[in-house]
């Protein structure tokens, strides 16, 4: 019988359907369908989630799989990075390898395991490329600039500046002060860009940093295709380069950057080489629950707790000791 995984990266919830291990792969109007359904955050399975992560067989030499992820809402994402690490443990277990790499519909990157990072926490690294700043690449108009990086766009909100940056699925970042953090002026601009408008087409992830310290970031992301959502790792890992680049005296290129969400904590290296930027993002691969299901009900399109035999793993009582050591930072509620 297939099983579908519930897992997390700093509590950016999904689940994992491995295309490979069904007789009948699900077709794109039933992938959509049984993503809408059974993330949903009232209706949906286990409390639902904010996507699927589909693995299929890789369709580049030298990848081990591919990742295909499907948003909340049904839409198609060129990339996760939260979504990635959990793959990434995902096919390692599978088979039986540390380092490989995965198939995204832009590129093929690089996962590697990483040293736990507390008692029944695994850990993965994962590569965040390619790096764009151009305006067809997010794409956005309308805005009197072909790149923003730093920029005052009064269109978008009056009293802040933005950054710009497909990693390649398209991020807007700004940084901000303790209370524009904890007022709704993230959920404003994020429904805004989201739904129909003249700037960002396809829409946006919106991201709201705060900077903590020394290579100390916090990031609230407010998800294309999704909403609020604990973490977003595309998120953290361009607002990281955006920290970079804008303050130098406080983060470097080829340093750790301890990046705080209100699902836990990721770790991210920015690097620069070949003339193109890239980012590891390193953080938690958990698995919450196995639920084994008949393949005929993933045909259907919805996947009720009834129908299936769920087995929790027992890694979220881990994961969660590991946040309760985290720094109180009194953030976001
Ligand atoms: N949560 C993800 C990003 C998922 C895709 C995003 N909603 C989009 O539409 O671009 C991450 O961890 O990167």
């Amino acid at each position: 019988m297939p099983t579908l995984l519930k897992v997390h990266g700093s509590q950016n919830q999904f689940f994992i359907l491995d295309q490979t291990r069904l007789a009948q792969p699900l077709t794109d109007p039933e992938l959509r369908q049984l993503t809408q359904r059974i993330t949903d955050p009232k209706t949906g399975l286990l409390g639902g989630a904010d996507g699927v992560l589909v693995v299929d067989k890789s369709f580049r030499e030298g990848s081990q799989a591919q990742m295909r992820v499907i948003n909340a809402d049904g839409s198609e994402a060129a990339m996760c990075g939260n979504g990635l690490r959990t793959v990434a443990r995902y096919v390692a277990g599978r088979d039986h390898r540390d380092q490989f790499k995965v198939d995204t519909i832009d590129a093929s990157l690089r996962v590697r395991k990483q040293d736990d990072l507390a008692a029944v926490v695994p850990a993965f690294a994962v590569e965040i490329s390619p790096v764009r700043f151009n305006r067809e690449a997010l794409p956005f108009d309308n805005l009197g600039y072909d790149r923003l990086l730093d920029t005052p766009a009064p269109e978008l909100w009056p009293q802040l500046r933005f950054s710009a940056i497909a990693v390649p699925n398209p991020h807007l970042i700004s940084f901000v002060d303790r209370p524009a953090l904890q007022d709704d002026v993230l959920g404003v601009i994020g429904r805004r860009l989201n739904g129909e408008n003249p700037y960002f087409s396809d829409g946006v992830n919106v991201n709201f940093a705060h900077i903590l310290g020394q290579n100390q970031l916090f990031v609230r992301t407010y998800e294309r295709g999704v909403g609020f959502t604990n973490a977003c790792g595309t998120g953290m890992s361009a607002t990281s380069l955006a920290f970079v680049l804008l303050h130098p005296d406080q983060a470097s290129f080829d340093q750790p950057i301890d990046v705080f969400n209100p699902g836990g904590k990721v770790r991210t290296i920015v690097h620069y080489q070949d003339q193109e930027y890239w980012i590891e993002l390193i953080g938690n691969a958990t698995f919450t629950h196995r639920i084994a299901v008949d393949e005929a009900v993933l045909h259907q399109g919805n996947v009720q707790a009834a129908d299936c035999q769920i087995t929790e793993t027992g890694e979220q009582k881990a994961y969660q000791a590991f946040v309760d050591q985290l720094p109180t930072l009194g953030l976001v509620d």
